[in-house]
């Protein structure tokens, strides 16, 4: 496998059997993602974005197919080696933030890295967030802009090959939403970190060193953004 590529999946698919109807969340989904990109997966409601995340992020399995992460095929993982793997290759940021109310910021971040191998230092990347001066506040202290710093602190610090994002902005304001995307573009060029956002807001794929589109489970376009605009270019 080319050593440039992170993640591969391979005639990816994953069908549900409703009745008589068979539905394809996934359809023979062929997808590279390369170490160090920025990736834009678009797509209106109900086209597989988080049938494709989840199984990315080893939190489901496909009916047909392989997903390689570093050349391993996560598809042949038991539970406790997909457990092993979502905490270790994967930091997740989700639309809700999902953080422990009666925990401050830090030991957020904190709890999420005791358990994994290779952290990184905790208060620089809660600085590195914006977070430095507030990381002794509760998330109800906080702004949602804040709390969304805080889950991505969490996400980063564990230190995985890749950071999965759904929807990281659905929940803000448009000038918080530029904010955090603004960050997580720092995140990927500071970290050299891979990151993969799922969206149904078209205008961030402008962002994208590679933008994916998908409709009914199936990718329909894949290419590369020669010239990908920095976030705070973005309008919604
Ligand atoms: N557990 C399930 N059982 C049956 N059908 C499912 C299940 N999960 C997803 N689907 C179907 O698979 C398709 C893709 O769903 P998915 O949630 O991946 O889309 P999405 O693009 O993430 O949508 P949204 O942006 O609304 O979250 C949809 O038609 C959905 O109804």
């Amino acid at each position: 496998m080319d050593s440039n590529i992170l993640m591969k999946a391979e005639n990816v698919s994953k069908l549900y059997q409703m009745g008589e109807v068979t539905v394809a969340a996934a359809k023979n989904v062929d997808l590279n993602i390369y170490k160090g990109e920025f990736v834009v997966v678009l797509g209106p409601s109900g086209s597989g974005k988080s049938t494709l995340l989840n199984i990315l992020g080893g939190m489901d399995l496909p009916t047909d197919g392989k997903v390689f992460m570093e050349g391993e095929d996560i598809t042949s993982y038991n539970d406790r080696k997909l457990t092993a793997y979502r905490r270790e290759k994967i930091g997740f940021v989700f639309q809700f933030y999902n953080l422990m109310a009666n925990l401050t910021a830090r030991e957020n971040v904190e709890l999420a890295t005791e358990i994994c191998k290779d952290a990184l230092n905790i208060d620089e990347v809660l600085e590195a967030v914006g977070l430095g001066d507030r990381k002794d506040h509760f998330p109800a202290q906080m702004s949602g802009g804040e709390q969304q710093r805080i889950a991505i602190a969490r996400a980063v610090a564990k230190n995985p090959a890749l950071l999965l994002c759904d929807e990281p902005t659905g929940a803000l304001d448009f000038e918080t939403g530029i904010k955090i995307l603004t960050l997580l573009k720092e995140i990927n060029k500071k970290y050299n970190k891979t990151v993969v956002i799922i969206t149904h807001n078209v205008p961030i794929g402008e962002m994208a060193d590679r933008l994916i589109k998908m409709r009914s489970g199936e990718i329909i376009e894949d290419k590369i953004n020669d010239s990908p605009i920095n976030p705070e270019r973005i309008e919604w």
